[in-house]
């Protein structure tokens, strides 16, 4: 029997196929869309709760976070974004549909990988509780923020070692843990193959 093509984002708690980040004391959550600290200014979720990810994400972020307490002992994931219904991500991008800065998010009718659960915008924090200088902030929609311009905007004095530093720590964990980057944003990565994940799993409601 092939799994159904939606859930509800309210049948997600109890749902054994998810896990919830409150579980997992070894990351820290700020989700910004709960909030009004966003592009949008005001809290977008709805009174949802969307501190959630699928079992297997859920199991690399603990995997990339070891790596760095390994690696970097005092650097810690937080997580900005995580499981996005498909309601959130229509709302979202009904703000900036018809601009430029549509691109930086997937087109609701094709689906943000956020919306299986299989997706996390993340930065780090250091010893002191405090987010590393990134060289742009989160959802900052700017060449600044993409990944693929970096060693131009290195050379050209935009971004400094040190930003990338931070970034490459990011990515490296990440990576290791079976997370993909994009080339536009630093702090989204997709768990997977995004093509299977479209295919075979539920998107949430
Ligand atoms: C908007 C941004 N935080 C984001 O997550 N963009 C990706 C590409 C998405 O919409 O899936
Ligand atoms: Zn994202």
């Amino acid at each position: 029997m092939s799994a159904p093509l939606t859930l509800l984002c309210e049948d997600v708690p109890g749902h054994p196929d998810f896990v919830h980040l409150l579980s997992l004391p070894e990351l820290d959550l700020d989700l910004r869309y709960a909030t009004r600290d966003n592009f949008v200014g005001r809290a977008v979720y709805g009174g949802l709760d969307c501190a959630w990810l699928r079992r297997e994400a859920a199991t690399g972020l603990q995997q990339a976070a070891a790596w760095l307490d390994a690696r970097q002992p005092g650097l810690r994931l937080r997580v900005l974004d995580a499981l996005r219904p498909q309601r959130v991500q229509e709302a979202l991008y009904q703000e900036l549909a018809g601009t430029p800065l549509a691109i930086y998010l997937a087109h609701p009718e094709r689906g943000s990988i956020h919306s299986f659960g299989m997706a996390v915008d993340v930065t780090l924090l250091d010893a002191q509780g405090q987010e590393l200088d990134m060289g742009s902030g989160f959802d900052e929609m700017d060449a600044l923020s993409h990944p693929e311009f970096e060693a131009e905007l290195l050379a050209q004095g935009r971004l400094t070692p040190a930003q990338l530093q931070a970034r490459g720590w990011l990515r490296a964990a990440m990576r290791q843990a079976g997370f993909h980057p994009i080339t536009t944003e630093w702090w989204h990565f997709d768990f997977g193959d995004r093509t299977q994940v479209r295919a075979q799993l539920p998107r949430v409601l």
